[in-house]
């Protein structure tokens, strides 16, 4: 990959971030939560840009883990729902189509994943929950 290209996708991932922050802070489920837990938001963005250029391609620029951030926070199945929807629109929006498909094939992923982590009970409906009953 020339510099010109990977530059063309590292500012394609600042406006995918910025634009899924735009629709998140806005929608009523997640908004909330952010502006809970996010103090710093310049930051915030950096780290979530960093973990989509390592994820998209392949840079050393983060090495957190996700998971345990989202462990305190009071989420829901919808939640993560509505996150990954969220996050689909944006990807689809900014990102060129491959790197796209990409980004939200692994958020989904993740998705899965965190809920499984999150949601291991079933409610008095079946659906997955936090607790159990
Ligand atoms: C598939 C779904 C999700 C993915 C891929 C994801 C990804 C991430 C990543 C990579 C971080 C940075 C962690 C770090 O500091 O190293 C993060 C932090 C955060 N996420 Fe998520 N997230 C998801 C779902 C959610 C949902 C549903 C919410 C609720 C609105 C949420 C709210 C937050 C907040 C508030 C932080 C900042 C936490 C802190 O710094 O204390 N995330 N997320």
């Amino acid at each position: 990959m020339t510099e010109a290209e990977y530059e063309t996708v590292e500012s394609a991932i600042r406006r995918c971030v910025a634009e899924f922050y735009r629709a998140g802070r806005a929608d009523p489920l997640l908004g909330p939560i952010f502006e809970a837990h996010i103090t710093e938001w310049d930051d915030h963005l950096r780290i979530i840009e960093n973990f989509w250029s390592k994820s998209l391609l392949g840079t050393d620029r983060y090495s957190g883990f996700p998971y345990p951030v989202h462990v305190p926070m009071p989420l829901t199945p919808a939640h993560m729902t509505r996150w990954v929807e969220l996050f689909t629109a944006a990807a689809q929006a900014t990102l060129p189509s491959a790197y796209a498909a990409q980004a939200i094939a692994k958020a989904r992923h993740m998705g899965q994943s965190f809920s499984s982590g999150l949601f291991p009970f079933r409610d008095k409906d079946g659906n997955p929950s936090r607790h159990p009953g």
